[in-house]
């Protein structure tokens, strides 16, 4: 378990749920960990656990060992130049979760010599499924191999280049609402050929989780295991051609890219 006092700016969607993951890992103690937002009765549920919460980010700051911030890109400069006193570079280090915005403009906010960290995780990251891709800057190897640990705890972590945290973002965080879409979609072709929702759902789900292990375990690409779904003349792969027809994998590339070209273009 680590003692170092977490401090986690901007208690949203993210926010919230490193907190829980960090909690259910047991990585830290719920003491350990301050929150902040501006309005914190949306963290009740951590406060019931003991999770500290705040408003003042400049107190959280200071309190803290290690300050994870995980504000929107559009305002994360404006909160924490209000608060740039409170950073000590010899004592703390940051985390940006935060979409598009560089080592060098976070070190920039924060002060000269600040050790930086972006790490890009996904909302999985709550029940500690996380795929966070990691980049760092003026830490020390000590504060490098502490990153890892954390994020080790809450799924499967990998070190990028930081030239592709944009593209990390895109596969890895927004690739949680592409694979839930392609979930929904499943459940609604289920009902359509029969089932209740709450089976389909569970049908989808528990499919797409054995799918994605197959790839996982056996380190194998995708085409190998469809290959020994498609019966000749059979049903899958008379359904895959369609799905192509109707431009599946195209639309799912296409949206990749969109989303890609949204971050760098804002
Ligand atoms: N959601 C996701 O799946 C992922 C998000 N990201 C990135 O993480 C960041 C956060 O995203 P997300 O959690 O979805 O966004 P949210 O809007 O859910 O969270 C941002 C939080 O910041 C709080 N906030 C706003 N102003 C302040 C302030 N002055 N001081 C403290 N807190 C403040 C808001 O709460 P209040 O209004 O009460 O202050 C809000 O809850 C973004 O940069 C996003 O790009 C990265 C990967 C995945
Ligand atoms: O949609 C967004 O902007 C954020 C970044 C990754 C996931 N959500």
């Amino acid at each position: 378990m680590s003692t170092k006092k977490i401090a986690i700016i901007g208690g949203g969607n993210l926010g919230s749920a490193i907190a829980q993951g960090v909690l259910k890992s047991g990585f830290a103690s719920a003491p350990d960990i301050i929150i902040t937002k501006r309005n914190i009765e949306t963290l009740a549920g951590l406060q019931a656990q003991g999770v500290l919460t705040e408003t003042d980010n400049a107190k959280a700051i200071a309190a803290a060992d290690v300050i994870i911030v995980a504000l929107k890109p559009y305002n994360i400069k404006e909160v924490l130049s209000r608060v740039k006193s409170a950073f000590n570079p010899a004592k703390h280090m940051l985390i940006s979760v935060v979409t598009g915005v560089s080592m060098d403009e976070l070190e920039e906010i924060a002060g000269p010599g600040m050790p930086v960290v972006r790490a890009m995780p996904n909302t999985a990251i709550a029940i500690q499924e996380s795929m966070t891709c990691i980049c760092h800057k003026n830490t020390t190897p000590e504060q490098a191999a502490w990153v890892m640990q954390l994020f080790d705890q809450l799924g499967v972590t990998v070190s990028i280049d930081e030239k592709l945290m944009d593209a990390a973002t895109v596969l890895g965080a927004c690739g949680i609402a592409y694979a839930l879409r392609f979930i929904r979609a499943s459940i609604q072709g289920g009902i359509e050929i029969g089932f209740d929702v709450r089976t389909a759902n569970m049908i989808a789900a528990q499919t797409v989780k054995g799918a994605a292990a197959l790839l996982i375990s056996g380190n194998r690409h995708p085409e190998e295991e469809i290959d020994k779904v498609t019966t000749p003349k059979g049903c899958t792969i008379a359904g895959l051609n369609e799905m192509e027809h109707q431009g599946f994998s195209s639309s799912l590339i296409k949206g990749i890219t969109v989303s890609y070209n949204k971050i760098l273009k804002g």
